[in-house]
């Protein structure tokens, strides 16, 4: 994959995704649809949007029963997006399940643990150790159930790297140099720029608002790309 820059466009809009996605089509890798997207526009707008051409990230980190998650994404066959994830906290049973009732040509990643997080929140889920050993294990969880890599932040992925050396890595959470801290809600706990995660050891990189909301979001991906 020549650019590993995929733009998350999280919108329910489906003329404002395919708006978004033709402007930066010249400067992305590929292009992410998210739960928002999915609920409102489901298979037809996922066929929408492939019909430009990009390869598609669909991110609805799914998390619940092995049969339930499996049936799930036997379910979007047809689609056959080039990505997909789960939640690797659903366990191994649900990671095998996944894997294997997904197409050949789909990568199933699995979420390790959320870019929002930072160790209180695990702690207040009940999650012993920081963010970083949280990554690890699932990391460990995610090889030995056979799926093709995981979401990690870019803190975390040179050590999954090295546990994990022919995993693919999707790091998002990734904000571009000389941005205002916590810009765009502050949301985003665990945070690098591009240029960092890469080094470290990202396959791809999901940026989302640093370039749909820029004022133009073409400018943005293509000074973005150019620091890859
Ligand atoms: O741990 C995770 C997993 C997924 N995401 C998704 O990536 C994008 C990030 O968007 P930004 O606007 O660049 O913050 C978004 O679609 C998330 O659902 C994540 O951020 N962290």
């Amino acid at each position: 994959m020549s650019n590993r820059l995929f733009v998350a466009l999280d919108t329910p809009d489906l003329a404002k995704a395919r708006a978004l996605a033709t402007k930066v089509r010249h400067h992305v890798g590929g292009i992410k649809l998210g739960l928002e997207f999915f609920m409102a526009n489901g298979r037809s707008g996922v066929r929408d949007m492939a019909e430009l051409g990009l390869p598609i990230f669909l991110d609805l980190k799914l998390h619940d029963i092995p049969n339930t998650v499996a049936k799930a994404i036997m379910a979007l066959r047809g689609l056959d997006p080039a990505i997909l994830t789960v939640h690797a906290a659903g366990g191994r049973a649900m990671l095998e399940d996944a894997k294997a009732a997904a197409p050949l040509g789909t990568k199933v990643i699995a979420v390790t643990t959320l870019t929002s997080l930072d160790g209180s929140d695990l702690a207040s889920i009940g999650c012993s150790g920081d963010p970083h050993e949280q990554v690890l294990r699932l990391t460990q969880l995610a090889k030995d159930a056979g799926v093709d890599g995981v979401v990690c932040s870019g803190e975390e992925v040179a050590a999954a790297h090295k546990l994990w050396p022919k995993g693919f890595f999707v790091v998002p959470g990734v904000r571009p140099a000389g941005g205002v801290p916590g810009a765009f809600g502050g949301d985003q706990k665990r945070v690098v720029t591009p240029r960092a995660a890469l080094d470290a050891g990202a396959s791809i990189l999901v940026i989302g608002r640093p370039i749909t909301q820029a004022a133009d979001p073409d400018v943005a991906a293509r000074e973005i790309e150019a620091t890859l």
